[in-house]
C-alpha cells in the first residue's frame, strides 16, 4: 500500500465522532432494478449513474455511513464500476463515512488483494470501511484487519446476518459448544480490545433478529461497530433495535436501504425519509439509554 506520512485516524473514530454528531443511521445505496423503474429511469448505466447521484447529492451532508452494495454496480461491468468510483469520492467529499458492501471472503493471500481493492488509500474504490465474510475461517481476514490497521479504516465482518438462512452456519455448535457466531463475535472483541472511544473492527448483526441472539450465545460487547441491517424492507423497525441489542445498543449503526430509496427521486423526500428513521433510531436509543 501506500506508505503513510503519519498515523491516520482509526475508523472507530471516525464513526463515533459521525454517530454523535450525525446520527447513527447508515443509509444503503442499492440500485435494485425495480428501484430504477420505481424512479422512472433505464435499467442501464446511465440509470444507475443518475439514480446514484441523486442519493449521494440528498445523503451524503446528512448520515453519517452511506453503504453502497457494490453487486448493483458490478452487474454494469466497468462502467458500472466507474460509477461507483464517483460515488465513494463524492459521497466522501460531502462528509459521509463509505462502507463499501462487498462481503469479501477468500484465502488469505487473495483476501490481501481484496482488501487492497477498497483499503489502500491509492485504490480507485477507497473507502472508509469494508464488509467481509469471516466463513473461510477468522483468521483469512488478518490481511484486511491489517491493511484496515495501517490506513486508518475499517473491516465489518458478517457475524448474524439478517437473513433467515444464515443460523445454519450462524448458529452451529463448535466443539467446544460454543457457535460460530460468538466465535467471530469473540475474535472482534480480541481485535478491539483497549481501543477508545471504540474498535475499528464492527460485526454485522441483523435487526431482524428478534430474541434469537441467546440460541447463538451472542455476546455483542465487542468494543466496536455493530452493523444492523434489516430495518424496513425486511420488516424490523427502530423499535426492536433495544431488543435485539440490549445494552449494545448505543453501538449499532442500523442500515436501511429500500424503504428510504423508495422515497426518491425527490431529493426532498429522500432527506426526509431518512431523517424519519433517523429520528426513530434516535429515540429507540435514548429510551433504551434511559432505562439503563
Ligand atoms: O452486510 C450487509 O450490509 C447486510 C448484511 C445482512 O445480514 N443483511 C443485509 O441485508 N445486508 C445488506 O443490507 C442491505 C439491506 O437492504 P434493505 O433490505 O433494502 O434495507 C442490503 O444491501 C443487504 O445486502
Amino acid at each position: 500500500m501506500t506508505p503513510q506520512s503519519q498515523t491516520p485516524e482509526p475508523f472507530g473514530a471516525r464513526l463515533r465522532r459521525a454517530m454523535d454528531t450525525r446520527g447513527p443511521l447508515c443509509v444503503g445505496i442499492d440500485p435494485h432494478a425495480s428501484l430504477l423503474a420505481d424512479w422512472g429511469l433505464s435499467d442501464d448505466v446511465a440509470g444507475l449513474e443518475r439514480f446514484t447521484h441523486t442519493v449521494v447529492e440528498a445523503l451524503a451532508g446528512q448520515v453519517a455511513v452511506l453503504k453502497p452494495q457494490s453487486a448493483f454496480f458490478e452487474r454494469f461491468g466497468s462502467r458500472g464500476l466507474a460509477v461507483l468510483e464517483r460515488a465513494v469520492a463524492d459521497a466522501r467529499e460531502a462528509g459521509a463515512l463509505v462502507l463499501m458492501d462487498a462481503k469479501r471472503g477468500d484465502i488469505g493471500s487473495t483476501m490481501a488483494a481484496y482488501a487492497s481493492a477498497y483499503l489502500d488509500p491509492a485504490a480507485p474504490l477507497f473507502s472508509d470501511a469494508v464488509t467481509v465474510s469471516p466463513y473461510l475461517g477468522y483468521g483469512s481476514l488478518r490481511p484486511a484487519l491489517e491493511l484496515a490497521r495501517a490506513s486508518g479504516t475499517g473491516v465489518f465482518v458478517l457475524a448474524l446476518t439478517s437473513n433467515p438462512e444464515g443460523a445454519e452456519v450462524q448458529h452451529a455448535l463448535r466443539a467446544d459448544g460454543s457457535s460460530v457466531a460468538a466465535t467471530v463475535l469473540e475474535h472482534l472483541r480480541a481485535e478491539n480490545a483497549g481501543a477508545a472511544p471504540m474498535g475499528s473492527y464492527g460485526a454485522v448483526v441483523g435487526a431482524t433478529l428478534g430474541d434469537t441472539l441467546g440460541a447463538a450465545g451472542a455476546d455483542l460487547a465487542i468494543n466496536g461497530p455493530l452493523l444492523a441491517p434489516g430495518i424496513g424492507a425486511q420488516g424490523a423497525t427502530a423499535a426492536d433495535l433495544p431488543k435485539v441489542f440490549g445494552a449494545a445498543v448505543r453501538d449499532v449503526v442500523p442500515n436501511v436501504s429500500r424503504a428510504v430509496l423508495r422515497g426518491g427521486p425527490d431529493i426532498a423526500a429522500l432527506r426526509a425519509g431518512a431523517a424519519r428513521f433517523a429520528d426513530e433510531v434516535r429515540e429507540a436509543v435514548e429510551s433504551a439509554v434511559a432505562a439503563g
